[in-house]
């Protein structure tokens, strides 16, 4: 096996990278300390436009981190010191004159556990359309147009108005979160293990909805569960302890990975 010090030294492995013309997001040379911490060791990689990527690898290796990288939620982190670029749309999201709210308003992100606001299911999509300056009957079109897409519509057409998201299920609620991100249209939707807590048939709806959001939009999922990325996704990063080891089309990473770490992580023989 690669020592730490070569596997920080070493060169990502990648298959097929990514060509500019088709990123989304081009992340380059990125690290993040937290403290005195370093979490992230010189990341550079490619997200394509319409595409699913899937971020996996062992607890702690820095998946969550460098998703939360592509929108500055890490920026909320006292602390935390950021080296390099990260490209969206060609723009360097943490160039000093850019706004970190704005920034997060761009991109949609969904989290772990499900975390509707206190209101009804309605008002939870409508807010970031209220913030955008969205009313009368557009804001009730797009709030509906964003539930059937949630694939939630046909669940709560009857009570959207008045009940509340919380007396929604688990998988319901995650659901609904995806339609308040989505409901802005943001043309990227970052997915922090979205169905760790949701059961296999809340999972199954997730993942579909996934691959339908795709159409419209790029998608970045952080999974421990590695069958979900390899059914979701379309590229997959493997990451170890902040490096970025290896990445390429899903398949390959799956069948034959070209890092003996990814290999091991892949077989379970990790660790
Ligand atoms: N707010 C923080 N302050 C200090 N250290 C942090 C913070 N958040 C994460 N870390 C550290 O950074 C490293 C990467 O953490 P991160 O959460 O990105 O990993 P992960 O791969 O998503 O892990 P998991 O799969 O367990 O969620 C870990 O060593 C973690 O302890």
């Amino acid at each position: 096996m690669v020592s730490l010090e070569q596997l920080r030294e070493h060169q990502t492995v990648r298959t097929d990278p990514v060509p500019e013309s088709q990123a989304l997001v081009d992340v380059r040379q990125l690290s993040l300390w937290y403290g005195t911490k370093q979490a992230l060791y010189d990341i550079s990689v490619r997200f394509p436009k319409n595409q699913v990527t899937a971020i996996i690898g062992p607890s702690g290796c820095g998946k969550s981190t460098l998703l939360r990288s592509l929108n500055r939620m890490n920026d909320l982190v006292p602390g935390v010191r950021v080296k390099g670029e990260v490209l969206y749309e060609g723009v360097n999201i943490y160039d000093p004159r850019v706004d970190p709210v704005a920034v997060r308003r761009h991109i949609g992100m969904v989290f772990q556990k499900p975390n509707p606001f206190p209101k009804t299911i309605f008002e939870n999509v409508a807010f970031g359309l209220r913030l955008m300056g969205v009313k009368g009957s557009e804001l009730e079109d797009r709030v509906v147009e964003a539930l059937k897409r949630a694939a939630l519509w046909e669940e709560v057409k009857d009570r959207f108005k008045k009940e509340s998201g919380l007396r929604l299920s688990g998988g319901q609620q995650q659901r609904l979160c995806i339609a308040r991100a989505i409901a802005v249209e943001p043309p990227l939707l970052l997915m922090d293990e979205p169905t760790s807590a949701l059961d296999p048939i809340a999972t199954q709806a997730i993942e579909d909805l996934i691959l339908e959001l795709k159409e419209r939009y790029t998608v970045v999922i952080v999974t421990h569960n590695m069958q979900q990325a390899a059914r979701v996704s379309d590229r997959t990063l493997f990451m170890h302890l902040g490096v970025l080891v290896e990445e390429g089309p899903t398949e390959v990473i799956f069948t034959k990975p070209k890092h003996p770490y990814t290999e091991a992580y892949i077989t379970g023989r990790f660790g």
